[in-house]
């Protein structure tokens, strides 16, 4: 354990345990960044927020920075560790004074990630007990939150990017530019706080290096639609995959909606990039299971080629709708209608989504696609924002709901979990309850859902398993009815499973705001 000087300075604004830390010159204390975390859980203003993760971002060391902003946001930065909820049920007696700093636990995790292999799981759980034991209580329950993601603070990320901003004293827009483009809150902090503006103003979209897709808002119908986006274009909205694919010479990358390389399952869409003529680009789009005659199969064709490698048949074909780079020219910035030319004079008609007015949304539904998405002409490319530039309009309404437990089934659904218990985002971050449902879930569902839910787990009630609200289910119903049986005062009528949504994180799952909102008037 690290001597603590019998006589530390203590102030009112700054911890004791900085301060030793600083006097020692060791790096900051864990126990900052765990005290932080939770003083921030406690306060409800955006502000006041920004400016206690503020005061913790710019209390780390240079070697601390970008570990220290991936904690502060509730990621062990992008490592894998692979340790399950079950090995931290029981923690080891915790330390009674704090004395682990961030780099000794940023070097814990690094360690804990490369361990693969025979005999890697005891290795992992001695090193895990070694790290806990050193932990305070407060420490432990922020590591634990931390290794398994669950950590409830609802969209901090955004949050701890405006306080790299504050403590950085840089421009927020410059920051929230360079996250756009990197997407790693420990990189954009390193920059900002190292150098500060400059080294914001070098993050460039780089070739092989996937950005946060652009997002659609909704809208009930195309006047709506083009309401929000003044002049428009209107496209088909295909129910595939989204697929954003670099290619830089003979070089091919191609990444998902969640930014996972993908590229080696996808080989004809990698021979359809090395056919364009381009030497370098970026391109938007959707991968999508056709039939000969143009129309598209369920989604769950689509699927099932990102769940496995082998034993596909069906060949999917790219569909691309924006292009985000050409030949050393960023285009991000370019007005829609710029890129959607660049793009025609890149693509080829048969690899591009079907794009033209009003006129569109039927034809997209006679064609069995699942409506439209009207695009301003005038918008640039808002990576990883859900914009009023692009707009969708689906004739029919689906929700995407969180799972909040799952009740055991009976009869013939026996050994399976079945009934899902379906929630909504709250305002606080939380799930509001709406309703349950087993309907439309196929055999092949209720295996995999019981699998996933039971690793899910965090404990059980008489028939129902309760689970960490992370899994995400696209659901239909026939309406919204008042219902004081739940705690939206709102029930769906007639829920059924669409399909699962493994690609969407439950921070992107509806609102109960927009659940609301679907009421009759
Ligand atoms: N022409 C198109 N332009 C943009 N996105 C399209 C288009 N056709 C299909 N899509 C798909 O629609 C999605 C846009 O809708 P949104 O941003 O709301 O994501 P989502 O919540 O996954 O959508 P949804 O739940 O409606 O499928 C894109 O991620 C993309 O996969």
């Amino acid at each position: 354990m690290r001597p603590i000087p019998d006589e530390a300075p203590v102030t009112s604004t700054v911890r004791p345990s900085s301060i030793w830390a600083s006097l020692l010159n060791v790096g900051v204390l864990f126990a900052e960044l765990a005290a932080a975390t939770e003083d921030v859980r406690a306060l409800s203003g955006r502000k006041d927020k920004v400016a206690r993760l503020a005061a913790a971002l710019a209390s780390l060391d240079e070697g601390e920075r970008a570990a220290g902003a991936g904690y502060l946001a509730g990621a062990p930065r992008q490592r894998v560790l692979g340790v399950g909820w079950a090995s931290l049920k029981e923690l080891p007696p915790p330390a009674s004074v704090a004395s682990l700093s961030v780099a000794e636990v940023d070097t814990a995790f690094d360690a804990l990630a490369e361990l693969s292999g025979p005999g890697s799981q005891g290795a992992r759980r001695a090193a895990l007990t070694a790290l806990l034991a050193r932990a305070t209580e407060s420490e432990q329950s922020y590591l634990r939150a931390l290794i398994i993601g669950d950590l409830r603070q609802g969209a901090l990320a955004a949050v701890v990017g405006d306080a790299i901003a504050r403590a950085a004293e840089v421009p927020v827009a410059l920051v929230r530019r360079a996250l756009m483009l990197r997407g790693d809150l420990g990189a954009v902090a390193e920059a900002a706080l190292g150098v500060g503006a400059e080294a914001l103003q070098a993050f460039r979209l780089e070739v092989g290096r996937p950005i946060a897709p652009m997002l659609a808002s909704t809208a009930p119908d195309l006047d709506a639609a083009l309401e929000k986006t003044g002049a428009a274009a209107v496209e088909w909205k295909l129910d595939g995959a989204r697929i954003q694919v670099h290619r830089s010479g003979d070089d091919v990358g191609i990444f998902s909606r969640t930014l996972d390389d993908v590229t080696a399952r996808l080989p004809e869409v990698v021979a359809a990039a090395r056919a364009l003529p381009g030497d370098a680009f970026v391109l938007d789009g959707e991968a999508i299971a056709l039939r000969d005659d143009g129309t598209p199969y369920p989604f769950q064709v689509t699927g099932s080629r990102f769940a496995s490698r082998s034993g596909h048949t069906v060949v999917l074909t790219p569909m691309f709708f924006d292009l985000l780079h050409l030949d050393g020219v960023d285009l991000l910035d370019r007005p829609g209608s710029e890129r959607a030319a660049a793009l025609s004079a890149l693509v080829p008609s048969e690899w591009r989504v079907p794009r033209g007015g009003p006129e569109m949304l039927e034809a997209a539904l006679a064609q069995g696609h699942e409506g439209v998405v009207v695009k301003g002409l005038d918008a640039p490319y808002e990576a990883g924002r859900r914009g009023a530039a692009w707009v969708k309009v689906k004739p029919i309404h689906t929700l995407d709901l969180v799972v909040l437990g799952v009740e055991w089934g009976s009869g013939r659904r026996r050994g399976w979990l079945s009934n899902l218990h379906l929630g909504a985002r709250g305002p606080d971050g939380g799930f509001v309850m709406l309703g349950k449902t087993f309907k439309g879930l196929t055999d092949a569902l209720l295996e995999w859902q019981t699998q996933k839910l039971l690793s899910l787990e965090t404990h059980r009630s008489g028939h129902v398993v309760f689970v960490r609200p992370e899994l995400v289910v696209e659901i239909a119903f026939d309406g919204v009815q008042t219902s004081p049986r739940y705690p939206g005062g709102v029930a769906l009528r007639f829920a059924r499973v669409v399909r699962y949504r493994d690609d969407k994180p439950a921070a992107e799952a509806d609102t109960i705001e927009t659940v609301l909102g679907l009421r009759p008037r």
